[in-house]
Formats: structure tokens, sequence, C-alpha cells
């Protein structure tokens, strides 16, 4: 399969990326990296999450961050909401997308979002009938698509009919994600031939942690399965509190980097997004994730 000529990367660094983190982080702090990722040409921005605070303290001011981000048009601002009273705040903020999430594994599901797959999947049924109702967009995710922190390997056909099922609910795009980042290119593309013939390649996105290394490359593998829409944390930054040791996501820098490399556009200025990231890096007093960014900064 030839590559695509466009991708679009969804950032998820101010909400995937930010949720694990240990210490406190300002509101005022959270809306400069949306602004200059605004600003770097970002398309689509995960601004966070309306989830409960006790599960995720650090999303707990997402209301204040839709609040005061300067939103431009023809770029998606979204937010996740695990139930119908998250989908209420996120209206209540403005938030005109979000996202919920599901997991492949049983006991991934029940340590994240306290119920089972097929209980989450209930729980989605009269977020989508409300977000029908406000004309706000769906996006899902399915958690742990090549490995669960609990139970180990976990197959492309358990996949496959939980992203059919998010599709005949509404979504409008299935991310599968790599939680712990223990895929390799090969179980990545078994997984998106498995998937792939139970909903249209269009439809599906990569979502990569760079745990053991392999993120880029398994984003390349996604891209020779005709997959163009990849989840990337500037610096990347991030981990999932439900899945210990689990790094952050691919770099959104790397990414980027990558795909300029192999001539396909995004409309991502990379000196603007490396001085995001690097901001961030600072606010939270360490080395930005990035290799490219690190690079860049040794020069
Ligand atoms: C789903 C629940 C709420 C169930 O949590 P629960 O305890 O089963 O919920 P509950 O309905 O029994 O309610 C318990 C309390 O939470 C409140 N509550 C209930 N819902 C909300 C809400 N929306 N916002 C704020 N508060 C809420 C509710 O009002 C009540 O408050 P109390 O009476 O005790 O004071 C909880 O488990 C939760 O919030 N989990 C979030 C977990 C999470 O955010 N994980 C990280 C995101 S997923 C991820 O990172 C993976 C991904 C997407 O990036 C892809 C990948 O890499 O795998």
């Amino acid at each position: 399969m030839s590559l695509p000529t466009h991708v679009r990367l969804v950032e998820v660094g101010p909400r995937d990326g930010l949720q694990n983190e240990a210490q406190p982080i300002s509101v005022a702090d959270k809306v400069r990296l949306v602004d200059d990722l605004t600003d770097a040409g970002v398309s689509y921005i995960e601004v966070g999450s309306f989830v409960s605070p006790k599960w995720v303290p650090q999303m707990a001011g997402s209301a204040d961050v839709f609040a005061s981000i300067r939103q431009q048009p023809g770029i998606t601002y979204a937010a996740l909401a695990p139930n119908l009273r998250g989908f209420e705040d996120a209206l209540a903020a403005g938030v005109k997308e979000v996202a919920v999430f599901a997991a492949a594994s049983e006991a991934f599901s029940q340590r994240n979002i306290n119920c089972s797959i097929s209980e989450s999947l209930q729980r989605f049924a009269p977020i989508m009938q409300a977000a029908r109702e406000h004309g706000v967009k769906v996006r899902g995710y399915i958690s742990c698509v090549l490995g669960c922190p609990y139970e180990g390997q976990v197959d492309a056909e358990q996949v496959a009919p939980i992203a059919r099922e998010l599709r005949d609910m509404g979504c409008y795009e299935v991310s599968l994600g790599d939680t712990i980042g223990t895929g390799t290119p090969g179980a990545t593309r078994r997984l998106f031939e498995v998937v792939g013939a139970q909903v249209p390649r269009a439809e599906l996105a990569g979502h990569f942690h760079d745990t053991y290394g392999q993120a880029l490359a398994n984003v390349y593998a996604s891209l020779l399965e005709g997959i163009n829409v990849f989840d990337s944390s500037v610096a990347g930054l991030g981990g999932c509190p439900y899945a210990k040791g689990a790094s952050g996501n691919v770099a959104s820098e790397d990414l980027l980097y990558l795909l300029q490399g192999l001539g396909i556009e995004t409309g991502i200025d990379l000196d603007k997004l490396i001085d995001a990231g690097q901001r961030i890096s600072a606010v939270l007093g360490r080395a930005s994730g990035s290799r490219v960014a690190r690079a860049r900064a040794a020069r």
C-alpha cells in the first residue's frame, strides 16, 4: 500500500500527557500549552477530561482551561467524557467534541473506569444520544489493544468487536491505544488487518505509547496499513494513571519529523511545536521526552 499524502495528528499532550503528573500544574500553564499548540498549527487538541477528580486529580480544572484557551476556527478542542455526567459537564464548558474510552481487557476496564467492558459500552449509549441532540462529535478510544498491564497479551480478535460496537454507536473514529507500549510493528499490522475487516481503516487511528521504544516503528507499520490519523503527545508527555510504568505517547515532534521525512503533510510547524514542548518541559522541570527536541537543543 502506498503512503498517504496527509496525516492528521491528534495532540493529546494536555490530556493524556498531563493527567499522570504528580505535581500540580496551574490552569495558566495548561492554557499556555494549548495556545502554543494552536499557534504551532495543530488541528486537533485534546484539552482535558471531565472525569472524577478523585480518580484523576490533575484533570480537575478542565472547565477552567476550556474557559481560557484561545479557540481558533477550524481547530478541534476535545475532552474525554466517561459517562453522561462527564458529557454534561463538557457541554456546559462549551466543548464541541468528546471522546469516550473503553478497553480491550476486562481488568483494565475495571481499574480505569470501574466497570466491565460491556457496562462501559452501555454507559456510552446515553452520551451518544445526548451528543447527537447537541451536535457534538464523539471519538472512541480502546485501551490495551496490544497488551494489558494486568492480563498480558491481548489478541486483535478481542479488539475488533469493541471497535465495531463503538462505530455502530456513532463514534466517527476509533483510536486504538497501545497503552503500555508493548506492541511491535508485526503485531500492529495484524491489529489493523483484523480490526480493519470490521471498521473502515479511514475511521481508525493509532495511539502508541513509547514504553518499549516501538512507537515510531508502530506508526510506520500503521501507515503501511492505510492508517492516517495518529495520537501523539508534545514532548512525549504522559503515561496512564492505571498502567504503572507506562511512558508517554510517541512525542509529537518526533512523529512530525518522521512524517516530514516521508513527505507527508500535517500543517504543523516543527519549530513552534518544539518551542511548545520546551516550554511545558520547563514548567515540569525536566528535559523534553522528544529526541528531536533534545537534538535541536544540543545543536
Ligand atoms: C468513570 C468514573 C467516574 C466511575 O467512577 P465510580 O466511582 O464508579 O463512579 P460513580 O458513578 O459511582 O460516582 C462516584 C463519584 O464520582 C462522581 N463522578 C462520577 N462521574 C463523574 C464525572 N464524570 N466527573 C466528575 N465526577 C464524577 C460522582 O458524582 C460520585 O461523587 P461522590 O458522590 O463520591 O462525591 C471514574 O472511574 C473515572 O472518572 N475514571 C476516569 C479514569 C481516567 O480518566 N483514566 C485516564 C483516561 S483513559 C486513558 O488515559 C487511556 C487513553 C484514552 O489515553 C488510551 C490509551 O493510551 O490506552
